[in-house]
């Protein structure tokens, strides 16, 4: 059982909780009886964590005040982990992952490799969904460390996950009896492992050099769906040029511009506001006209004349603009119920989320078909068609005609 993928209610002693202390601020905790969690906020002791429900808040007084500081305590997911995992290389995070799963339809009766397996945030959004994950990575001791992550975190034991050490550009994908893997081969007859693949992802400098390794580990019977992750257009160019060398089809390279969507009320602004703050600026400049022109008629030695003391007298001070609807005046609070205020959607103006471009491709590799199978399915189809609307006959024939076509490619 892995605490990443399997609903848990009560926290307990060897937990993994992930604490979240703020926003951006989230830390991996096993959790052991008489350790302590230094933070800023204070020390939360574990023992105070154990028989709480994931998701408590743990308060704690700070020293030599009377305020608290406190913690939530969660538990583990792939999305949590993305942001929490001590990183031992960059790492894709939930906005990519999310799209690019969805994009190769990774379901449970996925076959995924994944190649390098780096920091492991990737793995754990694969292993969650997939049937089986297949990881490589090259780097000795990263091998090891994520190893002994997927260990700790019940990947492994589910028996969905298998790491091996490997140059998968140099040494390709097969798994085989006396390789550096995490898969024990316990049946004496099994030598090597049947991938079977039908969701790759490359997260390598060079994917292209591992491309033409695939074929032997790609399912034969299933469209496989390949994912490049590559920061530079060049990279990508490179990589296209072997996957049309190597029979891959569908090819589009897509890239992710996250932007944060701000909802908020804007203040409606009609003509008579217009109006009626031109007739407001003309009756300042008047105003400010007529004062200067009163200060003028002071002498010069700076005594009134008594005309113009009279006048002075009788000029008030110019009333303060309480509301100008295209600039600047007295500020309204957003949604003061004296205006009138309509729905709008604000766009952040810099893309923060441009992380790698994403090249997907797909390959078939057997084009033959069960000719019975096609002659039950048209069977059906023809039986159905008779009682189905014109719309569904013509959507299923030409459904019918595309795919003889492809199958004929
Ligand atoms: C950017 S990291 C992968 C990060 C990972 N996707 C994640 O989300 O944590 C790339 C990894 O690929 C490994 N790598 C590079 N070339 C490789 C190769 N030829 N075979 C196996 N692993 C390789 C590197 O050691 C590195 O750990």
């Amino acid at each position: 059982m892995s605490q990443f993928f399997d609903y848990k209610d009560l926290i307990k002693e060897g937990d993994l909780v992930l604490a979240w202390l703020s926003r951006d601020n989230l830390k991996p905790i096993t959790v052991k009886d008489g350790e302590v969690f230094n933070t800023r906020y204070g020390a939360f002791s574990h023992s105070d964590m154990i028989g709480k429900p994931f998701g408590s808040q743990i308060a704690i007084r700070t020293k030599g005040s009377n305020r608290y500081g406190f913690i939530h305590i969660l538990q583990p997911t792939p999305e949590l982990w993305s942001i929490s995992l001590p990183h031992r290389t960059q790492i894709v995070y939930t906005p990519d992952s999310s799209y690019i799963m969805q994009r190769m339809q990774c379901n449970p009766s996925s076959r995924v490799i994944e190649a390098g397996t780096g920091s492991g945030s990737f793995s754990h959004a694969f292993a969650r969904s997939a049937g089986h994950l297949f990881s490589y990575e090259f780097h000795e001791v990263r091998y090891e460390q994520a190893k002994q992550e997927f260990n700790v975190h019940g990947l492994l034991e589910s028996g969905n996950t298998t790491i091996t050490h490997r140059d998968v550009c140099k040494d390709g994908f097969e798994i085989k009896k006396g390789d550096t893997t995490s898969h024990t081969f316990s049946d004496p007859e099994e030598t090597k492992m049947d991938l079977n693949a039908d969701c790759i992802f490359l997260d390598l400098p060079a994917p292209w050099e591992a491309i033409p390794n695939l074929n032997s580990v790609i399912s034969k019977e299933r469209k496989a769906t390949l994912c490049c992750f590559s920061p530079c257009i060049e990279q990508v160019d490179k990589t296209l040029e072997v996957l049309e060398e190597h029979g891959w089809q569908d090819v589009q390279t897509v890239e992710i511009q996250g932007r944060q969507y701000e909802a908020r009320r804007q203040m409606v602004r009609r003509l008579d506001d217009a109006i009626e703050r031109l007739k407001d600026v003309k009756r300042r400049k008047t105003e400010g006209l007529e004062k200067r022109q009163a200060e003028k008629e002071r002498g010069t030695d700076g005594i009134l004349n008594v005309e113009a003391i009279d006048s002075n007298q009788d000029s008030k001070p110019t009333e303060k603009t309480h509301f100008n609807p295209f600039g600047k005046g007295t500020r309204v609070k957003e949604g003061d119920s004296s205006f009138e205020w309509t729905q709008v959607s604000k766009v952040e103006s810099e893309i923060k989320s441009h992380t790698s471009f994403l090249t997907f491709a797909s390959k078939i590799i057997d084009h033959t078909r069960d000719e019975e199978q096609i002659k039950s399915y048209l069977a059906t189809f023809k039986d159905q068609g008779n009682k189905l609307s014109k719309r569904e006959q013509r959507r299923l024939k030409a459904q019918t005609t595309k795919d003889t076509k492809e199958e004929q490619l």
